[in-house]
């Protein structure tokens, strides 16, 4: 008996965006933009917020799974999007208790836990490492949820324009779980502050003209090269953390670990993220210094110079304040070595074998921020399932990352009778119903102002009535949501 992750759902909405449409309208080439970011993404639909999408994936959690909702004595949610910067999990828990009310089961439990984890795309992981401690400590016996919400809206016209999305995931954690143990006391962490990564300040909202939907607009400050870097720095740290705690050769990890799955901003990260990982164990290992000399020889690069890069205490030469001089790539020489590596057969079976479980259906995700790993550790257990791939026992790796900077790597295991729970995952059925959008549309939606709804109406699930406007000075309720859960039939 370990604990870990019982389950997974999904919600996503339902406008989308194709990728290849999206490449001609903005003349892109579709080659590039097919092999490294992905197919489509998701954007958010009239009276959908950040909350009604956490409430969707958590209520159909709690039906999916036949959960108890009195057992529940935590329920997370991990965002960087939350518009209310006092209550979080708890606005869930309210919208989730009026659908249990009208299905005639059970509340939440009144002793139930509601915290909101923030640190950009790596909050529903510290959800999952907080919900671990809180069924091994004052929660021993009860279940715990973590859900995972997040719109990822970059500006029209910039580089991160292909890479958004939108989505929730919830997880069921168990204290004996049923399909993914995690080894907590074997978990690698990093952290290390950077100023002018990914971020959000408020006052980006500033003077923000007042949009048909009623949301702000959420678009990040970032820049993007800088930004790939710290994912591999920071990811390479956390890993570095798990591997100085296992017994061996660090190296061999590489090649032992069954399957990998990490943030995914789009879907090359992921890969130059774990190949990088690779060059750095190289460089620490002098037993790989042959290969890597091998490999710069191939790739036309000075070996000492790149051994400099790659064994450089920091890459960074602040923490971004001196930003000027590394908005540029941080590790230019190691990336043209990935690029030859990808041209030898180990690329097939170090990186093609390892990421690819569940990889191809998340090309029609997007980026989901937090709920990004969770949805792709979901697709990979849904393929396993469909492909008949026999999983128990495999040894897996989750790494998170949140930008600013934070990873966590988690070894996982796969349990022995996992396909009884992932049968009940829903990621095929929740892509179902998908709404293309035309570069019109797509416009007017990503600008917030009212299109001729296309959608069909909401079913079964939490969508904003309305937003209050009361400013006193009795009643005070100005910008809040007010949710309402629309019955299994059309509203
Ligand atoms: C936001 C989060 O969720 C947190 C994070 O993870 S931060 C890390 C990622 N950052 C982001 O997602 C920020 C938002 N996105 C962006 O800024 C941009 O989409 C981006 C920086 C990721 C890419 O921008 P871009 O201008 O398209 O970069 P560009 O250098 O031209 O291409 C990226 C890759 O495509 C490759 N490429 C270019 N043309 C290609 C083609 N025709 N076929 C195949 N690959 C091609 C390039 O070689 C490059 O790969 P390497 O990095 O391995 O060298």
């Amino acid at each position: 008996m370990a604990p870990g992750i019982s389950g997974f759902s999904l919600y996503l909405p339902p406008y989308r965006v194709q990728l290849e449409a999206w490449c001609a309208w903005n003349d892109q080439p579709w080659e590039k933009f097919r092999s490294v970011v992905g197919r489509s993404f998701r954007m958010r639909a009239p009276a959908q917020s950040v909350y009604t999408f956490a409430a969707n994936a958590v209520w159909r959690l709690i039906r999916d799974y036949d959960i108890d909702p009195s057992q529940v004595g935590l329920l997370a949610l991990g965002t960087e999007s939350s518009t209310d910067n006092s209550a979080g999990a708890v606005i869930v828990k309210g919208m989730v208790n009026e659908a249990l009310a009208a299905a005639g089961l059970p509340q939440l439990a009144r002793d139930c836990e509601v915290p909101e984890f923030k640190q950009a795309c790596l909050g529903g992981v510290y959800g999952v490492k907080a919900a671990l401690r809180y069924l091994a400590t004052d929660g021993r016996g009860r279940q715990a949820i973590v859900v995972c919400a997040d719109i990822a809206e970059y500006a029209r016209g910039g580089s991160g324009e292909p890479t958004q999305g939108a989505g929730a995931v919830a997880m069921l954690l168990e204290s004996d779980a049923r399909l993914l143990e995690v080894d907590l006391a074997a978990a690698g962490s990093d952290s290390d502050y950077r100023v002018a990564d990914f971020r959000k300040p408020f006052a980006r909202f500033r003077n923000q003209p007042a949009r048909d939907d009623g949301q702000v607009q959420d678009l990040p400050m970032f820049n993007g090269h800088y930004s790939t870097s710290c994912y591999i720095d920071a990811t390479h740290h956390a890993m570095t953390a798990m591997l100085e705690k296992r017994p061996g050769r660090s190296l061999d990890y590489f090649h032992d670990i069954d399957a990998v799955f990490m943030h995914r901003p789009y879907h090359q990260m992921p890969t130059t993220g774990w190949v990088m990982a690779y060059l750095f164990a190289l460089a620490h290992d002098d037993g790989g210094h042959d290969q890597l000399r091998a490999l710069a020889a191939d790739a036309g690069v000075d070996a000492d110079l790149l051994l400099d890069e790659l064994l450089a205490p920091s890459p960074f030469h602040g923490n971004g304040a001196d930003l000027a001089e590394n908005t540029g790539d941080v590790f230019p020489l190691a990336r043209k070595v990935r690029n030859q590596l990808r041209k030898t057969p180990l690329w097939d079976t170090l990186v093609e074998d390892k990421l690819k479980l569940g990889s191809e259906a998340m090309r029609d995700l997007g980026n989901l921020y937090t709920a990004a790993l969770p949805a792709w550790l979901a697709a990979g257990l849904q393929q396993a399932l469909t492909d008949r791939i026999e999983l128990t026992d495999q040894n897996w790796l989750a790494l998170g990352y949140g930008s600013g900077d934070a990873a966590e790597a988690l070894p996982l295991r796969v349990v022995a009778g996992w396909q009884e729970a992932a049968r009940r995952i829903n990621f095929e059925s929740a892509l179902v119903g998908a709404i293309d959008l035309n570069e019109a549309q797509y416009i007017d939606v990503h600008e917030g102002r009212r299109i001729e709804n296309i959608a069909p109406p909401a079913r079964d699930e939490f969508v904003i009535d309305h937003v209050g406007t009361s400013n006193g000075p009795d009643f005070f309720d100005e910008g809040v949501e007010y949710y309402r859960y629309v019955v299994g039939s059309a509203e």
